[in-house]
């Protein structure tokens, strides 16, 4: 049986802000629970409240009721020295420190463990090559950081909130502004970082696609409803991971995975492999309006590619799905 170590509890939490004495509510009614060693992505539409719920929990933003506990202690009852060395935080804000080497960078994040005087001991030095070995940066140490990429600035500020070396780490939006392949990066260190170093890790993200790959644990925040949390292939076999999508025209589709439209659509009847099908009813829904109603058969197979349609006694071959959509349309 697994063992499950709460870092972070809340219970019937409340959040929002205070405005002219009147409380703005934006969440309440929030159990949530982050785990050592698990990944959490807090998923949700815009304005929903995540960062909200993120500041609340780094207790930059008071709560309007409610308790948050670290390690079964009221963060309220925990100096931010305290704090700071337990919770790591990397908000999307740029920073703006060009001549700062990433080393130095990354040595910022023993800040809280420093003695007065701010020098760094064996041990902190030994804390911040740690992180740097963990993300994979070495070759950037003496770089400066207006040198830097999105995604190599990205890795060194999830390096310096290693070095912090606090329990918990919170994130929010690492991925954003970041390309296709620094997203992934991204995401599959955070999970090695919280497997391998057995942190809690809560990100904020819309990237569902590569949550979905990385995630123990998802957080759906939706406006006016109660949170849903499980594990992503819980919400998806279950259809929950739909209340991502209030919209009624896409949906979460179980095989393929992705959010899709979700109008009703008649294909022709296709014949062909599960992996080629799926590609041409791609092709075939972005180009709706030319086969709408068509009492058509569309065989395909591949290496090499041939598309076959079959219209009454009638045979067209197709040798790429260019030619077949530019060919077949203009019928
Ligand atoms: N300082 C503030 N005072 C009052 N209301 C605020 C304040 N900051 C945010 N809000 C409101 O709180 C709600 C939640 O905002 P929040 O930034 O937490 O959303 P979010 O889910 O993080 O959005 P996004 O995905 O766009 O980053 C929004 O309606 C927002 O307008």
């Amino acid at each position: 049986m697994e063992n499950r170590k709460v870092v972070l509890r809340s219970k019937n939490l409340k959040l929002g802000y205070r405005k002219n004495g009147a409380k703005i509510v934006v969440a309440e009614d929030l159990d949530l629970e982050l785990y050592a060693g698990k990944l959490t992505c807090l998923l949700g539409p815009n304005g929903v409240g995540k960062s909200t719920l993120v500041k609340t929990i780094m207790g930059q933003l008071p709560k309007l009721s409610g308790d948050i506990l670290l390690h079964e202690k009221s963060i309220e009852k925990i100096s931010n020295v305290e704090l700071s060395k337990k919770v790591a935080v990397v908000l999307t804000d740029k920073v703006s420190l060009g001549n700062v080497t990433v080393y130095q960078m990354i040595a910022l994040g023993r800040i809280p463990h420093t003695s007065w005087h701010g020098s760094m001991s064996k041990l902190d030095h030994q804390k911040v090559e740690n992180a740097i070995q963990i993300t994979k940066i070495n070759y950037l140490r003496n770089s400066v950081l207006s040198e830097l990429s999105d995604g190599q600035l990205q890795k060194v500020m999830i390096a310096r909130a290693l070095a912090q070396d606090g329990e918990l780490l919170i994130l929010d939006e690492p991925t954003a502004h970041l390309d296709m392949i620094n997203r992934f990066e991204v995401m599959h260190l955070l999970r090695r970082i919280a497997k391998e170093e057995h942190k809690a890790i809560l990100v904020v993200t819309h990237d569902l696609d590569i949550a979905i790959d990385t995630a123990d644990e998802f957080w759906i925040m939706q406006c006016g409803q109660p949170m849903v949390c499980g594990t992503p292939e819980d919400l998806i076999i279950s259809g929950r991971i739909n209340l991502l999508l209030p919209d009624e025209k896409l949906q979460f589709d179980l095989f393929s995975g992705k959010v899709q439209d979700a109008s009703p659509f008649k294909y022709p009847a296709i014949f062909g492999n599960e992996t080629l099908a799926r590609w041409l009813k791609s092709i075939i829904r972005k180009n709706a309006q030319s086969f709408s109603e068509l009492d058509i058969e569309i065989s395909i197979e591949n290496a090499p590619f041939l598309l076959t349609v079959k219209d009454g006694d009638k045979l067209e071959h197709f040798y790429s799905f260019q030619q077949f959509i530019a060919d077949f349309t203009i019928r």
